[in-house]
């Protein structure tokens, strides 16, 4: 059975909560809890073959430089870099990450690197609200090797779910021995639970 670890990144309120209980749940319930950060499993199949993913999801707070990126690029095997399409400070958070992430790629091959970053523009549904034109997304995602999606997680199941496979199939197949260290203060499913039923709550 292989472990892959994706972190899902970006500043606040771009709906990283909302895609990844999109993708886990099928579901889409508005508001997320959200003062702290977890870890959320699931197992899965891709390709035929059983995979245990855990989904990393921060607490609330500015992308907090080096140091906190270094510890997720250890434990992760692939990366979800999410801005809000109808907001532009979450672009230029999304900008900066993408480079921290091209900086501290740690070791690992250009090519590896190139499969297992993804930039997400989120709430599509919003472009009467746009901020961030496609173009702009797709040419940070060119410039930086990234693989490019623009979707929302409140209207496309689909897409969430087939941009998440995507990455959890690279990242298995560049699959490589890590520090296994998790990023500090992770939790669990509770969160999911909580989400999915619409619980506000301050811890887990
Ligand atoms: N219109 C629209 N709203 C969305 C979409 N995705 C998320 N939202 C809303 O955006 C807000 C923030 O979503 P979250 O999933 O909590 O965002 P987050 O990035 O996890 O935020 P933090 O936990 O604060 O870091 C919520 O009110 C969601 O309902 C989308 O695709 N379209």
């Amino acid at each position: 059975m292989n472990d892959v670890k994706l972190a899902v990144l970006g500043s606040d309120g771009v709906g990283k909560s909302a895609l990844i209980v999109r993708f886990l749940t099928r579901r889409f319930i508005g508001e997320y809890a959200s003062s702290t950060e977890c870890i959320y499993r699931k197992r899965l199949s891709v390709d035929g073959r059983q995979l245990n993913l855990e989904l990393y999801d921060p607490c609330p707070q500015p992308c907090d430089g080096k140091t906190s990126l270094n510890e997720q690029m250890h434990w992760a095997d692939g990366f979800v870099v999410v801005y809000d399409i109808s907001d532009r400070s979450s672009f230029l958070t999304a900008t900066a990450i993408v480079h921290l992430i091209r900086e501290l790629h740690l070791g690992v091959t250009k090519r590896d690197v190139d499969s297992v970053v993804f930039l997400v523009g989120n709430k599509q549904d919003l472009c009467h609200m746009r901020e961030v034109s496609r173009e702009e997304g797709q040419r940070l995602a060119a410039e930086n090797s990234c693989q490019f999606y623009e979707l929302s997680a409140a209207e496309h199941y689909q897409e969430v779910a087939l941009m998440f496979s995507k990455v959890v199939r690279n990242a298995s197949l560049n699959g490589k021995s890590k520090d296994r260290r998790r990023p500090s203060g992770s939790k669990s499913m509770a969160k999911l639970i909580n989400n999915v039923f619409g619980k506000r709550r301050k811890s887990v």
